[in-house]
């Protein structure tokens, strides 16, 4: 059993997974529009003063929905590489995988709507 750490190559996998991040956010649609969805949602609740419950349950939400589309993107990448012709099994792997994100989208918007619509109401009464 080797126990050694090799830093540089983890510090290698770093920068390749930032890179991984940059390109998802800069040429992905569906990424683009959750990156300003949570940019807009963390706006709110700075501006509402969320507790700290609140924030980890709202950046946990933000999290798993951009860890789902970065997995349904590579997932896409891969389909296309394997099949780019139209396939049947493909259009499952690329739906299912469409389907997780939704899944997450979903989720979270209910875990937002359970946080805000009260701090929402307490602004009018
Ligand atoms: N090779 C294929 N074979 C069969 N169906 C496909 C194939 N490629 C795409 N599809 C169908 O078209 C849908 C959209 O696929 P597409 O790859 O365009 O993804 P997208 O959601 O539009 O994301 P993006 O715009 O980032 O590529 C898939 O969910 C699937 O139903």
């Amino acid at each position: 059993m080797n126990l050694r750490i090799d830093i540089p190559k983890a510090l290698r996998s770093f920068k390749y997974a930032a890179m991984g991040i940059v390109s998802l956010f800069a040429n992905e649609n569906n990424a683009k529009i959750h990156l300003l969805a949570a940019l807009s949602v963390m706006a709110v609740g700075y501006y509402l003063r969320l507790t700290a419950h609140e924030w980890i349950l709202v950046l946990l939400a933000i999290g798993l929905v951009w860890m789902a589309e970065a997995f349904n993107t590579a997932l896409e990448k891969l389909a296309d590489v394997v099949s780019p012709e139209i396939h049947p099994g493909i259009k499952q792997v690329k739906d299912l995988a469409a389907a997780g994100v939704l899944i997450m989208a979903i989720v979270a918007f209910l875990t937002g709507l359970i946080i805000f619509i009260p701090k929402f109401a307490a602004l009018l009464v």
